[in-house]
């Protein structure tokens, strides 16, 4: 079997572990030198792939699991991508589709062409500049919920929590057209409310692609609590839906319901499209889901990395301050258009998300044999071959010295002059993420409010914050740095 597996990677050299990191042995025992684990990539960042000396490794287990092949390389990362659209590049099935039905994330080739074509349009100047209007209204509503209004000085531990809520929020108010609330409680105690079905799912996404689903119905507290959050939110959305579809089909008198035209408009709409551009109920929920997941997590994960770093990092936090207020100074809050005004701002937003790329990993598995450049360890070319799963390890990537130079210091000016467009950490090529502009505007304008009017600092040694920080994991499906606690000084 395992001779097998290893020529199935073409011999490449590598990690020969027990299991697979996406098994169920291979996610429970964690990272030990015999067992990669889910987080290896972030573990063995310094010295994974023979100290950056290789462009590609295989990993093979010896046990269970199935075999896949790593890069590190952005080269290699692009000509692999580049076959995107064409017929060698396929999502495995297990990836996401299993769980809600199909959708953007998961389908391959024209099912993918299909969803992409029915989502994308969504996503407009209309839509960004209802993020900043939402985002502006939304951070007021973070400071009186939580209570802040007169306080000169506060220290907020686990400040993860607000950017993860914050980001919920505005996809579902902007995406979907959910008036979710800042204060989150349910009507009606014994249920959980949208925003925490929602939360409790998206934590426990890889374990339910992993763990049997007949484990849930054991009586265990929480298992019973997942199992609620599973179908809670399934009703949830199934009423979304329906409501949605009575606005489309004129049931209620809302003009701005009608006028919408936000991601949930054109899921339901193409429910009624014949043709190329339909989808069936499933793929309507398998998108609502994703794109809620896919949306907030990310975005929220890299929010706090952003403010941890400037916390450590004063002199860069005054900087961007200096910034801020500059871009931002003619009106009480940011527009659409100040937010271009903020290229340092964007700049450590970019490199926190390099240290802690969101996106951890962009998998593909290979329907033909491929034909790739590689300059490490020696220049050659390689064939990977059909069948193999691919894994463009983005922590890795992104972590890389021969490509990005004392990967583990917080250095924004590496992005200076880098165009937006081209910032690896989105992903590559004609399926790179569609909500790159949407998560810039985003953060951009939460990040400005929030430092016009806090200066913040850690609570503990910059050192300590640091391990705190590098206490990262996966988390749902994004990768997001450790909870950290931040200390808060009032501006003016
Ligand atoms: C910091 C924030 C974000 C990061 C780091 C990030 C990262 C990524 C990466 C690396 C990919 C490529 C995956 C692949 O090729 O397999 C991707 C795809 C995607 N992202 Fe994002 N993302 C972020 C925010 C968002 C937001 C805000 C949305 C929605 C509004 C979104 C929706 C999507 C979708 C739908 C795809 C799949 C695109 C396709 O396959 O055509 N992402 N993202």
């Amino acid at each position: 079997r395992f001779l097998n597996a290893r020529n199935s990677v073409n011999c490449i050299p590598g990690m020969r572990p027990l299991f697979a990191p996406m098994s169920l042995f291979g996610a429970a025992f964690g990272t030990r030198w015999w067992n990669p684990g889910l987080n290896w990539p972030w573990e063995w960042r310094k010295t994974g792939f023979f100290n950056h000396t290789h462009d590609v490794i295989s990993l093979v287990p010896l046990i269970s699991g199935g075999s896949s092949v790593y890069t590190c390389s952005v080269d290699v990362a692009r000509q692999i991508l580049a076959a995107e659209g064409k017929t060698q590049l396929f999502k495995p099935r297990w990836i996401a589709a299993s769980l809600w039905g199909e959708n953007i994330v998961a389908a391959s080739g024209d099912q993918w062409r299909r969803h992409r074509r029915i989502v994308a349009p969504a996503l407009t100047p209309k839509t960004y500049g209802l993020v900043v209007a939402e985002t502006i209204a939304v951070y007021k509503e973070m400071i009186e919920g939580e209570n802040w209004s007169e306080d000169k000085e506060i220290l907020v531990p686990d400040f993860n929590r607000l950017p993860r809520k914050i980001a919920l929020i505005l996809i579902s108010r902007c995406g979907f057209g959910l008036p979710m609330p800042w204060a989150d409680t349910p009507a009606d105690q014994s249920r959980l409310t949208f925003g925490k079905s929602l939360t409790i799912v998206t934590e426990t996404v890889i374990s339910r692609l992993i763990i049997p689903t007949w484990l849930y119905k054991l009586p265990i507290e929480r298992f019973r609590i997942i199992d609620q959050a599973w179908s809670g939110l399934s009703s949830f959305m199934h009423t979304f839906l329906e409501t949605r579809k009575d606005v489309q089909r004129g049931d209620t008198d809302s003009t701005d319901e009608k006028q919408r035209g936000d991601i949930l408009s054109r899921l339901v709409a193409a429910m009624s499209t014949d043709g190329k551009l339909n989808l069936d109920e499933q793929e309507v929920i398998g998108n609502i889901f994703t794109l809620m997941v896919a949306a907030h997590e990310t975005t929220a994960a890299v929010i706090t990395a952003t403010l941890g770093f400037l916390a450590i990092h004063e002199e860069e936090q005054e900087k961007v301050y200096a910034e801020i207020t500059t871009a931002i100074l003619a009106s009480n809050a940011p527009t659409l258009d100040d937010l271009q005004n903020l290229p340092y701002l964007l700049a450590c937003f970019h490199e926190a998300m390099r240290i802690y790329p969101a996106g951890v990993a962009v998998v593909r598995e290979l329907t033909d044999d491929i034909s790739i450049r590689i300059k490490r360890p020696i220049e050659e070319t390689m064939v990977l071959r059909q069948g193999t799963l691919v894994v463009i390890d983005m922590i890795a990537l992104h972590h890389n010295p021969n490509t990005f130079p004392e990967p583990d210091i917080f250095k924004p000016s590496r992005w200076a002059g880098t165009s937006e467009h081209d910032v690896s950490m989105f992903g590559f090529g004609a399926r790179a993420c569609i909500g790159r502009k949407f998560s810039h505007v985003e953060a951009l304008c939460f990040l400005a409010l929030f430092l016009r009017d806090w200066k913040i600092t850690v609570p503990v040694s910059a050192t300590e914050t640091e391990r705190e920080m590098g206490k990262a994991g996966i988390n749902g499906l994004a990768f997001s740095v450790g909870p950290i606690s931040l200390r808060l000084r009032r501006r003016k």
